[in-house]
């Protein structure tokens, strides 16, 4: 086929492609591509929060699929696949990665989450190339990239959202919308290419087997990495080849610089035989994921220190500002600056760019939006919160340990109580401070969490400890008919008018009311918010609270409980793990525990949500 030469050459080659999709079989049949479809039994359950950045979950996913085919064949088969064709296609919006619905409730989540913005496709490709060595081994190299295609969604009605839901075509697509049919109506453009978007990048895919196969062009594609948006000369840290046999197992290269060397096997991405005198890399697997955590203290303080120092509000620019600018800026010294740039650089924090006087460090898209401190869903108060007040109680962690409590008085010299009223006492800054911390989190999951069950019967809600009505806002805006009081603390109250979106047209249906919960009369309400409350207090304390609220509460009320969630097994997450690690006088629970801890105060009927984002929820009822 003259349009498509590389492919051609895999004429007389048994191609195997390793997913079940329709989309990408039609893509490829109709490119002229001769293969057999072997659907992975690769589960998609690789942990998102050991990966950087969307396309390497994505690459490695494709690769894990890939290889289970290309090991399975031989055995199950009873044949050896000369190539294997692995892809998995991510969406992402918002730093949150998107698969597939598991239901109608999670598809409105995902597309309101998608509905009116931008957000990124990312497929990650790999082809592993079966050789048959002596003996019935197989040695198996994997080449592997990715695209990234940018994605607009129109502003869509809620009618025209659940319109599309209930056709059925979210089901089964990546970012709940397929944009070859019935979804095309919900976009407003496309960046880069559409067949990325279906579900599979031929055009890219095209130029890789050129290179495999013919050696590099001086088009090698540089999609997809940082590269192409510096400017500067770096190998693309996705576009890599490694080996490995079947026996021994994968090698894994991060993309971080550490690893970036190029592993002896490859040459410009093409592939060259081992010599059997040359160094066998694969028998040393690279402890990745032990040298990731040895160095992570190091990457949340360039975080922490870039962020207090403003870093990220002054590289908000596409211009970019070079090292000394930004030293003069934040009156520090160039070359440090330079190196704490750099290393957020590879962090994927920052990006470089080329000017004509020097090199320039701008923003990525993720830090845009999470760490300036005035970005509509900024984190920037929270991450000053983990520096100022975890931080140095992790550094207690050893005594925390072995003593079996809290590290208060270590950590800031003063009991947790005596903390805590110092805290509400404190000055204004200091305030708003733990204020942003909270609003950050409660903006970042508030939609997750109140579009996580059908709230809509409930008129009256209260949220105690709703401190800044993140999620009170969020919870009148999902729901017309509701009115939301916000039950805190009096110091917390006084402050909460600094949280008040400018922008919204009704905030009447949000109240502030002062109050301490264990001490005062609690409002009445159909619906109660318990937010990031319970994990926070020992047994008796949440035992008060619940019998108390159990005590006002009318059969039909409900208690919405958003926390993050252990699993059945407490094996995970990690971040719910390591939270515990704080030792506060809590604890966290599984959803499994929610239920039995609410039944234990007459909430019999309850139904947990995994989110995904940051708090899990819980819907209980009274009976
Ligand atoms: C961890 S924050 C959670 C804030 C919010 N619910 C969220 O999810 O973002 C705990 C909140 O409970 C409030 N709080 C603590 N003790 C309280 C009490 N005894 N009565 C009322 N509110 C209290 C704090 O002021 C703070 O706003």
């Amino acid at each position: 086929m003259v349009l498509n030469p590389v492919i051609s050459k895999l004429t007389g080659k048994l191609v195997v492609l390793a997913s079940a999709s329709p989309r990408r079989l039609d893509i490829l049949t109709n490119a002229g591509l001769k293969f057999e479809v072997v659907p992975s039994w690769f589960k998609e359950t690789l942990d998102k929060t050991l990966f950087k950045s969307p396309h390497e979950y994505a690459v490695e996913t494709a690769k894990q699929k890939a290889l289970e085919v290309a090991k399975r064949m031989p055995h199950k088969h009873l044949k050896t696949p000369d190539i294997v064709i692995g892809a998995d296609t991510v969406v992402t919006v918002d730093g949150l990665i998107l698969e597939k619905p598991v239901d109608k409730q999670d598809a409105y989540r995902m597309l309101s989450r998608l509905n009116g913005k931008e957000h990124s496709v990312f497929t990650g490709v790999v082809i592993v190339l079966c050789q048959e060595l002596e003996g019935q081994e197989i040695e198996h190299r994997t080449v592997d990239f990715y695209e990234e295609t940018k994605v607009k969604f129109a502003d869509l009605s809620e009618e025209m959202l659940w319109e599309y839901i209930h056709s059925g075509e979210p089901m089964d697509k990546a970012g709940g919308y397929g944009i070859q049919a019935l979804g095309g109506m919900l976009v407003e453009y496309v960046h880069g290419d559409f067949l990325n978007v279906v579900g599979f990048p031929l055009n890219h895919f095209c130029k890789q087997l050129g290179e495999l196969f013919n050696g590099p062009t001086s088009e090698s594609p540089a999609r997809g990495v940082e590269a192409s948006e510096t400017g500067e000369e770096q190998r693309s840290p996705s576009k890599k080849l490694s080996k490995c046999d079947g026996k021994i197992g994968m090698v894994g290269f991060s993309n971080d610089e550490s690893d970036r060397a190029v592993p002896a096997w490859t040459s410009g991405g093409i592939v060259r035989k081992l010599n059997s005198t040359e160094p066998q890399r694969c028998d040393l697997d690279f402890p990745r994921r032990i040298v990731d955590l040895m160095d992570g203290f190091k990457a949340s303080k360039a975080l922490f220190t870039a962020s207090k120092l403003k870093v990220f509000d002054l590289l908000t620019s596409g211009e970019g500002l070079s090292a000394k600018e930004v030293a003069g800026e934040i009156t520090a010294a160039v070359e440090s600056t330079e190196r704490l740039l750099d290393a957020l650089v590879s962090l994927g924090l920052l990006a470089k760019i080329k000017r004509r006087d020097a090199t320039g460090y701008r923003n990525t898209d993720q830090a845009n939006r999470y760490l300036v401190s005035t970005s509509e869903v900024s984190l920037h108060g929270y991450v000053l919160h983990c520096d100022e007040r975890l931080w140095p109680l992790f550094t207690h962690m050893e005594h925390a340990v072995q003593e079996g409590t809290n590290q208060n008085e270590r950590a800031f010299g003063k009991t947790s109580d005596r903390l805590s009223q110092d805290h509400l006492n404190s000055v204004k800054e200091e305030k708003l401070r733990f204020m942003n911390a909270m609003h950050g989190i409660a903006k970042l999951t508030g939609r997750d969490v109140v579009s996580a069950f059908d709230l809509s019967r409930f008129k009256t809600a209260c949220d105690l400890g709703g401190c800044t009505g993140a999620m009170a806002y969020e919870l009148t805006k999902a729901y017309p008919g509701l009115s939301v009081a916000v039950f805190d603390l009096q110091a917390i109250v006084e402050m909460s008018s600094h949280f008040c979106p400018g922008h919204l047209q009704d905030s009447s249906r949000v109240t502030f009311l002062p109050g301490d919960f264990f001490k005062d009369e609690l409002p009445k309400a159909d619906l109660y918010i318990l937010s990031r409350i319970l994990h926070d207090w020992p047994d008796e304390k949440v035992h008060f609270l619940l019998s108390k609220l159990s005590a006002i509460c009318t059969p039909g009320c409900g208690v919405l409980v958003a926390e993050m969630f252990l699993d059945e097994e407490r094996s995970g997450p990690s971040r719910a793990l390591l939270q515990a690690l704080s030792m506060t006088a809590g604890r966290q629970r599984s959803a499994t525990e929610y239920h039995r801890l609410m039944k234990e105060h007459g909430f019999t009927q309850s139904r947990a949500a995994f989110t995904h984002s940051f708090l899990d929820a819980v819907l209980c009822i009274k009976e």
